[in-house]
């Protein structure tokens, strides 16, 4: 019961030839993935995809058979984006609960829900705020909190760390540690070193393919042999792109 990408191709409006995604197939492991690659090697776009804000032009995606974009398949699906938007008129709390009522909830439980995701983030003391005053960082946080608010079933994070301070980047992930087991989680970052060792899973993409998939100990056992002690995740994703011809 997870998250698949099946022969998945998408191309941007006026770059229709050069398609982002290609044919591309996925299977969301157990656990936590991190999602690894260029600049510009699709992993927006991909995440984008399974939450189902934008379609495949080609392929199926589904969760436990339900096809993206139906109402089964959203209520399962968190998507924390690159951009969150600053609601300009709301609270943080009353961002997060917006987003758990989109989803689905109650009124009632998406205000109680968004108030205890905040708690989770470290952010409750903020929850009054207006998400236009809060700082870069805090945002981010925001958009963690709405992510978490509904209890998805699959967790979508486009560079959930990004701004983060070290402390709350170390909040963070005791809040994926604090995940239940049920619970699946991709998402993409630039921090190789911070995440490799938390991940369960690693994909590596470039240029829409995947360069890698697997555990992170396989990942980390791609470093080669004189990597520099506490460099294995740095030394494996040099390793892992500069074998491909477009590096
Ligand atoms: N709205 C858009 N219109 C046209 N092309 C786009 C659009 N968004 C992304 N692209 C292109 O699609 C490709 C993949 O972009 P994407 O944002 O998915 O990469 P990424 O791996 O998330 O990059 P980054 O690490 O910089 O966030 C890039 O070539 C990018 O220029």
């Amino acid at each position: 019961m997870t998250l698949v990408l099946d022969s998945c191709s998408y191309a941007y409006g006026r770059f229709r030839r050069h398609p982002v995604l290609e044919d591309f197939d996925y299977r969301l492991p157990e656990g936590v993935t991190i999602l690894l690659g260029p600049n510009g090697a699709g992993k927006s776009t991909l995440l984008k995809l399974a939450a189902s804000v934008t379609r495949p032009d080609t392929g199926t995606i589904t969760f436990d058979g339900a096809p993206a974009g139906t109402a089964a398949y959203r209520r399962v699906i968190a998507w924390m984006p690159q951009d969150i938007t600053r609601m300009r008129s709301l609270t943080a709390r009353e961002q997060v609960a917006y987003v758990g009522w989109l989803k689905g909830m109650s009124r009632t439980d998406a205000w109680d829900q968004a108030l205890d995701a905040l708690r989770r983030v470290e952010l409750a003391d903020q929850a009054d705020t207006r998400t236009s005053r809060l700082s870069g960082g805090q945002l981010r946080r925001v958009g963690v909190a709405a992510a978490l608010v509904h209890s998805a079933r699959v967790l979508l994070l486009d560079e959930p760390t990004a701004g983060m301070d070290p402390r709350q980047r170390r909040v963070f992930r005791d809040v994926l540690r604090g995940l239940s087991s049920e619970v699946r989680v991709l998402m993409s970052t630039h921090d190789v070193a911070d995440l490799a060792d938390d991940a369960d899973n690693v994909a590596v993409l470039d240029s829409g393919r995947l360069l890698y998939e697997g555990t992170s100990a396989g990942f980390l056992a791609q470093a080669p042999a004189d990597t520099l002690p506490g460099r294995a995740a740095e030394g494996a994703y040099t390793h892992l792109l500069e074998g491909t011809p477009t590096h």
